[in-house]
């Protein structure tokens, strides 16, 4: 316990990563990575696929060696590119996609043999373990054997026997990569829950946006080795730092507008010759002579406002329907409650709840044209662009 600035005692943080770098035959794989873990929190990886997600947790775990930088585990020093704590001397806990349930044991002892490891006697430990397995909901497969489980019962076990160890903070490698998806989110939001009733910290890595924000406090969006953003779900969709984060974090539609400064907590935009004022941020500095890059999330978008788009699609998801609009500058998904209601090709109406404002991406040249007004949409009756109309937010806001 390390006393904080108000002198109150807290728990050191369960990880912290330092300029961790990871080599794969000469390749850097993990770069210069800095995370905290803190006592009790759940943190998700989230990367596609080769950012190197498995690999930190191997890092932690102590599976493999760092190039440069250090790992602590709960105040204690346990890796740098000279030394390593044993695997087995480290306070980790981990659960693999495909855990090798052995197939010899049933699965009370599967469950009870990290109990027993710890020094108690093989009764109790059995009885600690089917505590465990009906905490689960799973207590009546305590005398099957691996070969007569499902792959969701395999996870429950897999899951029982993680949390039988005791640790500082267990390591989840796309635990549901294998279920089914209507399997899937329960499966996530009960580990959530039974992984929060241990008051253990988790890393937890997955490609899967909303699995990361099912189950984690703040998550950590990871691409090419490297740490992009980390923050709360809600923070890293609503305002992603780059437009990577923005794809790797939800559906993201991107107008390419001319934005300036609000005169409140907004932006004004002009698409299609029309501006109006949009609650939202931006990344970073707004672009002067060159459009901006708007991300637009499908329920920031609704149908009915001052823009103008062309229904390239609508697709039908059950509670509500996506459209995709082509619009001046670019294309907008718009999520609306209940069936399609339009026909492909229909001009349609549309408006902003809000909008984000994206960085340039680094290097990029401006697009040819880019430095003229994007007024594309609306032609006076000369055939030359109508001025812009300003509409006020108020209108731009369903009642
Ligand atoms: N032991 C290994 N064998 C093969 N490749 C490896 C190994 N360790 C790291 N790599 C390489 O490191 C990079 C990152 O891989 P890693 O498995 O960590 O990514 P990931 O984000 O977990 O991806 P996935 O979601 O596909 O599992 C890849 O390019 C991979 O080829």
């Amino acid at each position: 316990m390390f006393p904080d600035r108000t002198g109150a005692r807290r728990l050191p943080p369960a990880l912290v990563c330092r300029g961790v770098g990871v080599l794969h035959r000469g390749t850097a794989v993990v770069r210069d990575l800095d995370l905290t873990v803190e006592a009790g929190e759940i943190v998700a990886l989230l990367g596609p696929s080769r950012a190197g997600k498995s690999t930190l947790l191997h890092a932690v775990a102590g599976l493999v060696g760092l190039s440069t930088g250090e790992i602590w585990l709960a105040g204690r020093p346990v890796a740098n590119p000279q030394v390593g704590l044993a695997p087995e001397r480290r306070p980790v806990g981990m659960m693999f996609q495909d855990d090798a349930l052995w197939p010899h044991l049933e699965v009370i002892d599967t469950v009870a043999h990290p109990i027993r490891r710890e020094g108690v006697r093989p009764e109790s430990a059995r009885a600690e373990a089917l505590q465990l397995l009906e905490w689960f909901g799973v207590g009546h497969l305590a005398g099957r054997r691996p070969t007569d489980l499902s792959v969701v019962e395999r996870r429950w076990v897999g899951l029982a026997r993680l949390l039988a160890r005791s640790a500082e903070i267990h390591l989840y490698d796309e635990p549901s990569a294998q279920l089914d998806t209507h399997l899937r989110v329960r499966f996530q939001a009960q580990l959530a829950a039974r992984q929060r009733a241990t008051g253990t910290a988790a890393l937890y890595a997955t490609h899967d946006y909303a699995e990361a924000f099912t189950v984690a406090d703040r998550v950590a969006v990871l691409s090419g080795g490297r740490i992009s953003q980390v923050g709360t779900p809600a923070a890293v969709y609503a305002e992603p730092a780059t437009l990577a984060v923005a794809r790797l974090t939800g559906p993201a539609s991107v107008v390419r507008a001319r934005v300036s400064a609000g005169s409140g907590d907004g932006l004004d935009i002009e698409v299609g010759g029309v501006l109006a004022c949009v609650p939202g941020g931006a990344a970073g500095p707004l672009p002067r002579d060159e459009p901006a890059r708007l991300l637009v999330r499908p329920d920031w978008a609704h149908l009915g406002g001052p823009f103008q788009g062309r229904l390239r699609s609508a697709c039908y998801l059950g509670p509500h329907t996506d459209y995709l609009l082509e619009v001046p500058g670019g294309e907008v998904l718009v999520r609306e409650p209940g069936p399609p209601l339009h026909p492909s090709g229909a001009t349609l109406s549309w408006g902003l709840r809000r909008t984000w404002a994206l960085p340039a991406e680094a290097g990029a040249t401006p697009e040819p044209g880019s430095a003229k007004p994007v007024v594309t949409g609306l032609l006076g009756g000369d055939g030359r662009p109508a001025p812009a109309t300003r509409v006020p937010p108020t209108d731009l806001t369903p009642a």
